[in-house]
């Protein structure tokens, strides 16, 4: 038997973007006319971050530990349920490898605020920087992303555990 396991996550989340709302992405507050509207502070990358890493260690998903039906979770911050999450990834034996996401924005450019959401995110799943990448990719002006309706974000996370 291999003396490791090593599974992949997959995660993915949308939130509309509405006015009246900040836009916190990653941990971190953007600048922008619009933010995500949800029951959370609704940050879609630590979403789809938190689902890439439950997914990966076979734990579910964050509506099943985080409801959304749940008024504990009303205004939550979505660094503090990954860091829950990564915990109880932790307790399973699981370490992350790296993770990779890719923001689906028109706008505003991800680029500039880049380095601040991987500092949140290393720092809150126990590894260093350069195992976290996050990209930002416009939808060429198509669909509801290329409306500026919402922003999705797409995950993936590798994960090992002592075989
Ligand atoms: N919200 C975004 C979108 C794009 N970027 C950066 O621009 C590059 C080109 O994006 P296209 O969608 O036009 O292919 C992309 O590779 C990113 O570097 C961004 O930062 N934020
Ligand atoms: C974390 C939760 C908690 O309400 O956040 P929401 O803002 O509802 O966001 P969503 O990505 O739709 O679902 C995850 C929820 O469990």
């Amino acid at each position: 038997m291999s003396p490791w396991d090593l599974r992949v996550g997959q995660g993915f989340d949308v939130h509309a973007l509405v006015p009246d709302r900040p836009l916190i992405l990653g941990g971190v507050r953007i600048e922008h006319t619009h933010g995500l509207k949800g029951h959370s502070d609704a940050d879609a990358l630590l979403h789809a971050i938190t689902d890439a890493i439950l997914g990966g260690s076979g734990l579910g998903d964050i509506g099943r530990h985080f409801p959304d039906s749940d008024p504990a979770y009303k205004g939550a911050d979505s660094r503090e349920l990954l860091r829950q999450s990564m915990r109880l990834v932790r307790t399973h034996g699981w370490e992350v490898i790296n993770v990779d996401a890719t923001i689906h924005a028109q706008a505003p450019k991800i680029a500039p605020h880049a380095a601040g959401m991987v500092a949140n995110i290393a720092d809150d799943l126990g590894v260093d920087p350069d195992r976290v990448n996050i990209k930002g990719k416009t939808n060429e002006e198509l669909g509801h992303i290329g409306r500026r309706e919402g922003i999705s974000v797409t995950a993936v996370a590798l994960l090992a555990r002592r075989g």
